[in-house]
């Protein structure tokens, strides 16, 4: 046969794929309407399993039988997609519970952050609410958390990524610990220093304190001075608070320049970080569920069965709606060795019907879901383009 003939061969076959597609489909919708009227759900995977297992055994070879398990479990997901459409459409997918604000009230707000004054996460809630807010700080994110359950700040700043150390892992958890909320971000451009005290010379450090984030941010310098011993400490500033009330001068700190004039320290080196773009992500969280309305990120979190292509199927809700995924992460869920919870951020407003359709699909086919807000996000333009 020439490639022609054979070609035309192909093309008769998925002309009738498509035809027998279609035809399933309109049957899926008369499935929707059934389950619309009889409140059952969607997703039925009792039906899918038994169904998989009938199409393999319809194949001839364990390539083909791989390959039909594939391609039916890709149908029965875009069945159940348009099945939410559906259930969209007629009112049964109704309203998020977050209300949409035109604006969040920043100006006379209380704000909490964690650390102490001069540390990063207080520059970022100053860029975030403005000098009028009335701005305090707590030991741990943990206390940040309750603070805003508890009422006694409106809001929490607290920081979510690093552009080279990666994630802050605990802040993802004390997402899923508290029923709390993120309802805007700010990017803060971090400029790490080495601070000594005023008669210090480079010459003289033997210790250098820091945030875990500050050491690993500034690791191949740390690498080039291996003479030095390194000591974690819960906060940049309060490292530089602990140079200057030991009074030795073999101690420094890796912080930011704010915190050295704060804490009457001498400069002793600057460029000290792997990437001079270092910037930090900040979330401002909440304990309502609000939106504003020019929100155009919005983060979830979810678990899926451990099984094949789980994280593929959920995700495929964003890619069949048009939504564009802007963050994975995942972390270890506690007591079940080995599974993992993801969180994902993607482009939209709550408003948006492919936004719902999507959150539908996820709702119910995860083991767990939750969204953790919708915000506004500049994706970093504002430090980008300003310095
Ligand atoms: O049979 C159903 O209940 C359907 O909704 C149809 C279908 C399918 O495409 O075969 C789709 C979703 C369900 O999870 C199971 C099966």
């Amino acid at each position: 046969m020439d490639l022609g003939e054979i070609r035309k061969e192909i093309d008769e076959i998925d002309k009738s794929l498509v035809e027998s597609f279609e035809k399933r489909l309109a049957l899926c919708r008369d499935v929707a309407e059934y389950k619309i009227k009889s409140g059952m759900q969607v997703l039925d995977r009792k039906r899918e399993g038994e169904k998989l297992e009938q199409v393999r055994n319809m194949a001839s070879s364990d390539f083909n039988r791989y390959g039909i398990n594939e391609l039916f479990t890709q149908i029965m997901s875009i069945s159940r997609k348009l099945q939410y459409q559906l259930l969209a459409d007629k009112g049964v997918i109704t309203g998020l519970p977050f209300e949409m604000v035109p604006n969040l009230q920043k100006s006379r707000a209380k704000v909490v952050y964690q650390g102490v004054e001069g540390a990063y996460s207080h520059a970022a809630a100053l860029q975030f609410f403005g000098e009028k807010a009335k701005l305090f700080n707590v030991k741990t994110w943990d206390d940040a958390m309750k603070a805003i359950c508890a009422g006694t700040a409106d809001f929490a700043v607290l920081p979510i990524e690093n552009s080279s150390a990666g994630s802050v892992a605990n802040v993802y958890d004390l997402l899923v610990k508290f029923d709390n909320y993120i309802v805007g971000e700010t990017y803060v451009k971090v400029d790490h220093v080495l601070l000594g005290l005023p008669d210090a010379e480079i010459s003289d450090i033997e210790m250098v304190y820091s945030h875990p984030q500050g050491l690993m941010q500034c690791s191949t310098y740390l690498e080039e001075h291996r003479e030095w011993n390194t000591y974690s400490t819960s906060n940049t500033a309060l490292s530089a608070k602990r140079v200057k009330e030991e009074g030795n001068k073999a101690h420094a700190a890796i912080a930011s320049e704010m915190a050295g004039e704060l804490y009457g320290l001498k400069i002793l080196d600057r460029n000290v970080m792997n990437n001079r773009g270092n910037t930090t992500r900040f979330i401002i969280v909440a304990s309502r569920k609000l939106y504003e309305a020019t929100a155009n990120k919005i983060s979830v979190c979810f678990e899926t069965k451990h099984e094949n292509a789980a994280l593929y199927n959920m995700l495929s809700h964003l890619t069949y709606n048009g939504l564009n995924m802007l963050k994975l992460e995942s972390r270890p869920i506690t007591g079940r060795p080995w599974e993992f919870r993801f969180f994902v951020d993607f482009e939209g407003n709550l408003g948006d019907a492919g936004v719902k359709n999507a959150l539908r699909g996820i709702l119910e086919e995860a083991n767990y879901f939750r969204i953790l807000g919708n915000y506004y996000t500049d994706k970093g333009k504002s430090v980008y383009e300003n310095k």
